[in-house]
């Protein structure tokens, strides 16, 4: 029986997964993550660490990405929406500055398999939202970077006629442009 379903998207090793919902009259059972199914399947990524965080409506965090040790993650919602971004920021793909959005909510109960070097952000569509992701490599802070989440080049598309404002952290507020990062990047 296969358990998950490995949804392809535009952009290459990007996929929505859907899992196998064990209804009965107590409630429901699923599996999240299996290696061997998920390796079967081509996604070979080994997870090091597991993040859970909750925010409020309109919160927009990221987008977020470690450099020297990119993390590869696996997302999902337990509580609330999310709109839920990712962008290409691999140098050798041909979708390189690419952006991707898709709704994970409690409901499709969706994740996300995002390879490693991408940033990674979302917006906060629920009154309150809980996600929980996977990472395939340990967190870093003096590695962290990131792109502002608005920048004209990439253009994400946010549903912000779903929010009534948006809430950033300070850190959130200052990243540099996609431009300027890439500026940086030639002389690496
Ligand atoms: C990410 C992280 C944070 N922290 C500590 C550091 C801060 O004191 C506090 C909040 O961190 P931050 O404001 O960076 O949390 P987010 O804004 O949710 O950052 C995350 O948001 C986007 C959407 C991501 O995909 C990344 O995993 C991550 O960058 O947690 C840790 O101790 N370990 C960690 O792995």
């Amino acid at each position: 029986m296969n358990k998950f379903q490995f949804i392809h998207t535009p952009i290459a090793g990007l996929y929505l997964i859907e899992q196998k919902i064990f209804n009965d009259k107590r409630g429901y059972f699923m599996e999240t993550y299996n290696y061997k199914a998920f390796k079967k399947a081509g996604l070979d990524m080994v997870f090091v660490q597991d993040n859970q965080s909750k925010s409020k409506k309109g919160v927009l965090r990221g987008l977020h990405f470690q450099k020297k040790h990119p993390q590869g993650k696996l997302v999902r919602v337990i509580k609330g929406e999310i709109f839920d971004v990712v962008v290409d920021l691999r140098k050798d793909s041909n979708t390189y500055g690419n952006w991707y959005g898709c709704i994970l909510n409690d409901e499709n109960k969706r994740q996300l398999y995002v390879p490693e070097s991408f940033a990674h952000g979302f917006l906060v569509l629920s009154s309150e939202v809980e996600l929980i992701y996977k990472c395939s490599s340990f967190y870093h802070p003096e590695d962290e970077c990131g792109i502002i989440w608005n920048d004209p080049d990439i253009n994400i598309a946010w549903p912000l006629d779903a929010v009534d404002t948006v809430i950033l952290s300070d850190k959130d507020q200052h990243w540099s442009s996609f431009k300027a990062y890439n500026r940086r990047n030639d002389y690496l």
